[in-house]
């Protein structure tokens, strides 16, 4: 154990909120003019917080408007439980091990402050606080002014009084926890930014922690993380869903989110530094862009696609791809069904002649789906859904699918595209968009087509040749069109959009909407994240689209090695040379090879010198190197 001593806030800091404001959150609960107390109470906390007004000013004006009493404490103290800072919730074991070195100083108050601290190792002799003043009728009526932390410059005052004999360092988010630096009573301080950052406070600090890990690693002590998440920098683009943000956050990365896509000059630049990288489908991950991806380890395609990323680049670098491959399937086939439908019956026509103020009700050109032929190309997640719930509507599915697939109950598999082609009154596209499926859809197979037939494209845009579809409507071969998915589909919202389907009668055009609902958004962004927190905590590559699949134990009182590297003959043989050059025992050692890399995972235990990793790391066919613990 070193001679340091850790002098450590607890508002803010410790926990993620200011308990004087929680405990006049609940003591004011319901109250008529909470609001307003609140945010009174609040704002004297930052003055003070900011240096802006005396801390001993800021505090009893704050005890004047409070109106707790003990009970309300009790409250705020079950409040606090859930609201200790994540990496300190992550980092018990350093506060337990290191309990004699560390000191809670703040300006709060011990009856919350002591309950949250010891339930998590630390010493209720070490915890340096205000107490309260209560009334024979246990309302709080004033603070304890013996206590020096209740006056100006308390924390200072306290720290002098303590005379510890070693080095200080002391980690907050206030202007009070910097001037223990300022007065040189300790020899750094640490502005700890996770829950809060003041300008004032980051200005004056030795350096800025956004987590306790952080700050653990600088000063090599036991942490949870063997290199900090804050560290690592998370690019989310294209708006994914809050909940995937907050995922990541939760974790202590370093994120960053963007509206809309990139183009492949922009992501060049972005993507350098990025360890985890998340889009949809409008961002090309493109050679060029993985060129400048110096740092990349994984990344999330928060969609179903994948064909907007250069997979082979992506395996070859070492790179591991998930994405959410049914998160959305639901949602697309729901539109597929209701456009069908309104298709069919040519609603939408009678609708923008209605708007244009043309009443024309007949029957003409208006049919039912049922006992009509739907014809899916492609029987994958979303053909199989579509094909359950086209036959609940008593439609004929037939299908026609590169890979030899089951039917799902009456449905027809069919041995050419043509097959399907003749026959149907609909036809869905729900193929994926690999390269050699570009204009897989054109003259020839709309000729093949039954006349008046109902077409729809919610798969890819490049499936299908635009101006041969715009052809078969306007020659009538094609009564009535779906297109969610276009060639070219504009970056941002604020884009407009061109396309040679504008304006057609009969035509529903959407702007690529068929996975965007709120359920399947939530779904992708609680999905995607797992798998790639998964990869990036324990190296499990579970639903990867490039990477050979290994779903791993636990890591428990071990380091694991991830070792990616060309699948050539003998790699293995070459690891376990070293292992055993340097007497290292392997707990457990998983391999997985796909045609191009080979991944192998070794557990081992804890002694082992920067010799054997710099061998391992130095093996020629080495494409990445990872360590964790
Ligand atoms: N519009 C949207 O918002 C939206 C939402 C989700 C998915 N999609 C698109 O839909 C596609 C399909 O999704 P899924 O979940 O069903 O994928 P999937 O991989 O489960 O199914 C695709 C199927 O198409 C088959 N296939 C590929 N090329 C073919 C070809 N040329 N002819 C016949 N069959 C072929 C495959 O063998 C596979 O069975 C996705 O790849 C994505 O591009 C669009
Ligand atoms: O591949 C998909 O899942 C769909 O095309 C949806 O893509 P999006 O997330 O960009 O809407």
């Amino acid at each position: 154990m070193n001679n340091t001593y850790y002098i450590i806030d607890f508002d803010s800091t410790f926990t993620k909120v200011e308990g004087l404001d929680e405990l006049a959150n609940i003591a004011l609960a319901g109250s008529a003019n909470q609001e307003k107390v609140v945010a009174q109470i609040r704002s004297l906390t930052e003055q003070g917080m900011n240096g802006e007004i005396t801390f001993s000013e800021a505090l009893s004006r704050r005890i004047e408007l409070l109106k707790a009493n003990r009970s309300h404490i009790n409250q705020l103290v079950d409040f606090l439980y859930t609201q200790v800072s994540e990496s300190f919730q992550r980092n018990e074991k350093f506060l337990r091990e290191f309990s004699d070195h560390i000191l809670i100083v703040s300006g709060g108050f011990k009856e919350f402050i002591v309950p949250i601290v010891t339930s998590m190792g630390l010493k209720e002799e070490n915890v340096y606080a205000n107490t309260f003043v209560f009334d024979a009728e246990d309302n709080i009526i004033g603070v304890d002014q013996d206590n020096v932390l209740a006056h100006e410059k308390g924390k200072v005052k306290l720290l002098s009084s303590l005379k510890l004999d070693g080095d200080v360092y002391a980690i907050g988010d206030g202007y009070t926890d910097y001037e223990l630096r300022a007065s040189g009573l300790a020899n750094r301080f640490y502005a700890f930014t996770e829950n809060v950052k003041r300008e004032k406070v980051t200005a004056n600090a030795d350096h800025i922690v956004p987590s306790l890990d952080e700050f653990l690693y600088l000063n090599k002590l036991p942490r949870s993380q063997s290199y900090p998440k804050s560290r690592i920098k998370v690019l989310l683009l294209e708006n994914v869903h809050s909940v995937a943000i907050e995922a990541f956050k939760r974790e202590g990365f370093d994120v960053e989110t963007h509206k809309g896509a990139m183009d492949e000059e922009e992501l060049s630049e972005k993507i350098k530094g990025v360890s985890i990288l998340g889009l949809r489908s409008k961002t090309n991950l493109t050679k060029k862009v993985l060129e400048n991806a110096d740092k990349l380890i994984t990344v999330g395609a928060f969609c179903i696609g994948t064909n907007q990323i250069d997979l082979k680049t992506c395996t070859e670098k070492g790179i591991a791809v998930f994405n959410a491959p049914y998160s959305n399937t639901r949602s697309v086939v729901e539109l597929a069904i209701g456009e069908m439908i309104l298709l069919i019956r040519n609603v939408f026509t009678k609708s923008n002649q209605m708007h244009a103020g043309k009443w024309d009700k007949s029957a003409n050109n208006s049919f039912e789906v049922r006992g009509k032929k739907l014809g899916l190309i492609g029987y994958g997640h979303i053909g199989t859904q579509l094909s359950v719930i086209g036959e609940a509507l008593g439609m004929e599915v037939y299908f026609y699918d590169i890979v030899d697939k089951m039917p799902i109950g009456n449905a027809k598999k069919c041995r050419s595209l043509e097959e399907v082609l003749r026959v149907s009154d609909v036809v869905s596209m729900h193929i994926d968009g690999r390269k050699e499926n570009t204009n897989v859809f054109g003259k020839r197979e709309f000729e093949m087509m039954k006349d008046g037939v109902i077409f729809m494209n919610l798969a890819r845009g490049h499936v299908v040749e635009v101006p041969a579809l715009v052809e078969a409507i306007k020659s009538g071969k094609v009564a009535g069109a779906g297109v969610d998915v276009f060639p070219y589909e504009p970056k941002t919202n604020s884009e407009p959009f061109e396309n040679e389907l504008r304006g057609l009668p009969n035509v529903i055009l959407t702007p690529h909407i068929g996975g965007s609902t709120e359920e399947a958004q939530e779904g992708i962004g609680l999905y995607v994240p797992e798998r790639l927190l998964e990869y990036m905590n324990n190296g499990s590559t579970t639903g990867s689209v490039n990477f050979p699949e290994v779903q791993l134990p636990l890591l428990r009182d071990s380091h694991r090695l991830l070792h990616i590297h060309q699948n050539v003959p003998g790699i293995l043989a070459k690891i376990n040379n070293i292992f055993a050059k340097h007497h290292i025992n392997i707990i457990g050692q998983y391999l997985k090879t796909n045609e191009t890399i080979g991944y192998v995972i070794m557990d081992i235990s804890k002694g082992y010198t920067n010799e054997f990793i710099q061998e391992i790391k130095d093996i020629d066919e080495t494409i990445r190197f990872r360590m964790l613990y």
